[in-house]
């Protein structure tokens, strides 16, 4: 074993490409596009290694043309997590014990694979089979899971070089064991990067992992998969397992070696998991640790200084991109009457330009939602807002599944500030405007504390540095993730470590030592170099 005393290379976020007409990056990733759109993948499950078919099929299609299968993937069942747990103890007798650097290379090689040779592949996946525009497949797929693969592995050296004091004679020290037994990554559908960081976070401190991916982005995540066997990450280190979530949930959490449950999703089945944990506490061998991010009811709160183009643009942005199905997007604001006017009649034209489409089209600015679920939960909410007394539609409002889940971007107003859509998560682009007094802004604020149960992001909007510490103060626990004249979206890995609080999860901050802190179990190792002859104390002895 080699004898050094490591560094790993200094991370920095990687560049986000424009893909604009005429440059190589768009004609390259569209040929992917192409490429990929022409073909049916057949996705096995990945246990120890090895490809397992099943026969047992579930399909990934496009959102935004249903009709067009891209993969038919084979489905696990709870067989195929006894199989993987097997696997996943076989590899970890070596895993957990090969030097920290080893393990960080197979990230860090992952990552560049990721920013060359593996960059279109993986977008265009994401583009195809989660319906993301080039710059939110960019921003996710490629940009967020590199930045989240360099910055962990520097993350994780920090850690490791925080050791103890050790007074003399003793030498006090703490390594960072892997936990015993495997952890559960259960993943989302809306971000790609997010798959790969919930099996990556825990496998690089030590740790192996079955990763069941969300029946809707199964196919990005394959390619994920892949690339990092192509990294060189050892068999069974981390198992694929697709399949019923149901059935493979319970088959995973009522075994002994669960160590940890690392989850990102809906707040309802976050706290499925965690009862079933609770419930079954008394089989495991130790406590799991259990880490979840959860839903959210994000705001946008506006002062009566605040700059309308500024916060219009912030808004469509915040609200609509990626048809609102990013769990940090802005479905509610609270905007002053004597600035609403200017505020509506600029999302009015912006919203006029806006087009929704397939994501072949660059000039897209949004695309379909994810499915037909997803597709009837939105139009639920249009219906309701056609209907009430206490709303209005302004822009948008209509929805199509005829060949996709087209759901326009939508804003809608509302006097009532516990109107339904001011209070219930939707995950679509609908946007729901409160205009208020400006004179009753310490009400208003409370309104915007107290509505909803969650507290992932808010932004806050005002000039004047005083009213932005009052609102600032006001909202301390409403957001996890909090901005200031900035949109509610788009956190960076190394920027702005991303979570939330209340009933948006544990906080544990994706991207961060103290994600990290949660992989680990810290042995303290204390040695005494001239251990005491003798028993007595002074005090012990005569006068
Ligand atoms: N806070 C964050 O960082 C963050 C990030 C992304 C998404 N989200 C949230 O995620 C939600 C959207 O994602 P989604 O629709 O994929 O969420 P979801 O809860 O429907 O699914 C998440 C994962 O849980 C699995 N699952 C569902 N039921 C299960 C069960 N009984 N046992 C085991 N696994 C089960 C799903 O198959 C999927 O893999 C939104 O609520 C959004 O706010 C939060
Ligand atoms: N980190 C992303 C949101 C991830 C959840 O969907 C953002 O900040 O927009």
């Amino acid at each position: 074993m080699a004898n050094a005393y490591f560094k790993v290379p200094e991370p920095v976020n990687e560049p986000v490409r424009g893909y604009a007409p005429g440059s190589p990056e768009r004609a390259s990733v569209k040929k992917r596009l192409e490429e990929m759109s022409n073909q049916v993948y057949e996705i096995p499950l990945i246990i120890g290694g090895k490809e397992i078919k099943t026969g047992k099929f579930g399909e990934s299609v496009m959102p935004h043309n249903h009709k067009h299968v891209l993969a038919r993937y084979h489905l696990a069942d709870a067989s195929h997590v006894e199989q993987a747990i097997a696997a996943s103890q076989e590899a970890w007798k070596t895993w957990s014990e090969m030097p920290w650097h080893e393990r960080a290379g197979v990230f860090l090689k992952a990552a560049e694979l990721l920013a060359g040779p593996w960059r279109d592949t993986i977008n265009a996946a994401t583009m195809l089979g989660q319906a993301k525009t080039i710059q939110q497949a960019e921003i996710d797929a490629a940009c967020e899971l590199i930045d989240f693969l360099r910055f962990n592995v520097h993350y994780m050296t920090r850690l490791f070089e925080d050791q103890p004091y050790s007074p003399k004679p003793t030498w006090n020290r703490v390594e960072h064991r892997a936990l015993e037994g495997f952890i559960f990554a259960v993943t989302p559908f809306n971000f790609t990067a997010i798959g790969g960081n919930l099996c990556c976070a825990p496998a690089m401190m030590g740790n192996v992992v079955l990763w069941k991916p969300s029946d809707t982005a199964v196919y990005s995540n394959y390619f994920v998969m892949r690339l990092l066997e192509e990294a060189g990450l050892p068999p069974g280190v981390i198992n694929f397992i697709p399949g019923p979530p149901a059935e493979i949930g319970a088959a995973t959490m009522a075994r002994p070696e669960l160590a940890g449950v690392h989850f990102t999703g809906s707040t309802g089945t976050f706290q499925y998991l965690w009862k079933t944990v609770g419930e079954n506490i008394e089989k495991y061998h130790a406590y799991p640790r259990v880490v979840g991010e959860t839903g959210g009811k994000d705001f946008v709160f506006a002062h009566e200084s605040a700059e309308p183009v500024a916060l219009a643009n912030a808004l469509v942005r915040g609200a609509f991109e990626y048809s609102g199905q990013k769990c940090s997007a802005a479905s509610r604001a609270y905007v002053p009457t004597n600035i609403w006017p200017e505020v509506k009649k600029l999302l009015g034209e912006y919203l006029a330009e806006a087009k929704t489409g397939d994501v072949a089209d660059f000039s897209n600015f949004t695309s379909a939602v994810i499915d037909k679920r997803s597709f009837d939960k939105s139009s639920a909410y249009l219906a309701h807002a056609r209907e009430s007394s206490e709303a209005e539609i302004l822009f948008g409002g209509e929805a199509d599944d005829s060949v996709g889940y087209f759901v326009q971007p939508t804003v809608i107003e509302t006097h009532n500030p516990h109107y339904k859509s001011m209070v219930e998560e939707i995950f679509g682009p609908i946007l729901t405007v409160y205009p208020y007094d400006p004179a009753k802004l310490d009400e208003t604020l409370e309104l915007c504390d107290k509505t909803s149960p969650y507290a992932l992001t808010g932004a806050v909007w005002a000039k004047e540095r005083g009213t932005i510490v009052k609102l600032t103060n006001a909202l301390k626990h409403a957001a996890g993730n909090f901005y200031v004249n900035d949109r509610p979206t788009g956190s960076i890995v190394g920027q702005q470590p991303f979570g939330g609080g209340r009933a948006s999860g544990t906080n544990d901050k994706a991207g961060s030592m103290l994600n990290l802190l949660k992989w680990t179990s810290v042995r303290s190792i204390k040695e005494n170099f001239v251990p005491p002859k003798e028993y007595a104390y002074p005090h012990m002895l005569d006068s």
